[in-house]
């Protein structure tokens, strides 16, 4: 069967023009962009499926017989993933959440009324919302995809073990990189905005910038000890999310060197137990072998976690 490259239209969650990269065979068009460096190299591709609101994954893969794309959780989450594809590949050097060019799976209308997203250990899976007015689709976020990408980069680099401090530092990485890809001029650096009550603007789920904003801590000194959510690590995220926030708006630390700091940290340093002054030093470690122990990301990166009472 021969597979040809074609671009299809659709429109996104927030109901914008998108240009869609589609594989077309058999006479009919497929959500699947065979167009990145995984697919010449070894048949990697991004590939977008529907559960149908059941909890399978990844259920069926999307078709269409124009190449007139018309669900919009289904168009965000296949565009927003080649952008992160394209992101790790050319910013960071990583072939995919794997670094060996595999696949990127995400299926959408995952479970019925399921208010989140995640990654299940293989792929992305995104909900529909929760049934009230909180959440549009959760694929139509590009912080969104980042995160739950990067949830991937993490579990085949530090493995970060999702609970406690560990589990907040591994949310925190998904934070960072979800908004380093998304890339805003907003200065809160705020998380799911584009998806949080889509029709109440300037709010969000969490913000980096001040993460006491949506009751997150800030500081060591407000560390929250709980059982909820394995040890509170979509809240105790605010301290390193934070200390990112310091760093990467430390007049002279630009994104692209803030975000190799923080790759190299991951990828090199963390384990599954690090802890928040592991992720200190580890950050320090890698500005110091990138830019030298005088320079001045490592002056910022020390001072950054100083500043939420880490080290
Ligand atoms: C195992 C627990 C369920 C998976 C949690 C996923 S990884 C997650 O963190 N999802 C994000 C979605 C997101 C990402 C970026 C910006 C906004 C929203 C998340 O924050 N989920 C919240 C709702 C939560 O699980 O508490
Ligand atoms: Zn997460």
């Amino acid at each position: 069967v021969h597979h040809a490259a074609a671009v299809g239209k659709g429109k996104g969650v927030l109901n914008d023009n998108k240009s869609i990269n589609t594989d077309s065979y058999s006479g009919g068009y497929y959500l699947r962009d065979i167009t990145k460096p995984m697919y010449s190299q070894n048949g990697g591709a991004i590939e977008t499926y529907t559960a149908k609101n059941k909890m399978v994954s990844p259920g069926t893969l999307l078709t269409d017989s124009d190449n007139t794309w018309v669900d919009p959780a289904a168009v965000d989450a296949h565009v927003y993933a080649g952008k992160v594809y394209d992101y790790y590949y050319t910013k960071l050097g990583r072939n995919s959440f794997d670094d060996e060019g595999g696949t990127l799976k995400s299926t959408v209308h995952y479970r019925e009324n399921y208010g989140n997203a995640g990654w299940t250990g293989t792929q992305m899976v995104y909900g529909d919302g929760d049934g009230s007015d909180k959440y549009a689709y959760l694929s139509g976020a590009l912080d969104v995809v980042g995160h739950e990408i990067t949830h991937g980069v993490t579990e085949r680099t530090a493995d970060l073990v999702y609970e406690g401090q560990s589990g907040a530092l591994n949310e925190s990485w998904s934070d960072v990189f979800g908004n380093l890809i998304e890339n805003k001029s907003d200065p809160e650096w705020l998380c799911g905005e584009d998806i949080i009550t889509p029709n109440i603007p300037g709010d969000a789920l969490r913000s980096m910038s001040d993460p006491n904003k949506y009751g997150d801590p800030d500081h060591m000194r407000d560390y929250v000890d709980t059982t909820e959510d394995h040890g509170g690590v979509h809240t105790n995220s605010g301290i390193p999310n934070k200390a990112f926030y310091n760093f990467v708006t430390t007049s002279g630390v630009t994104r692209d060197n803030a975000a190799k700091v923080w790759y190299r940290a991951l990828s090199q340093y963390l384990t599954s137990n690090s802890k928040f002054i592991d992720a200190r030093n580890a950050t320090i470690q890698a500005a110091t072998d990138l830019f030298g122990e005088d320079s001045k990301e490592v002056t910022a990166v020390t001072n950054a976690w100083s500043n939420v009472g880490v080290g």
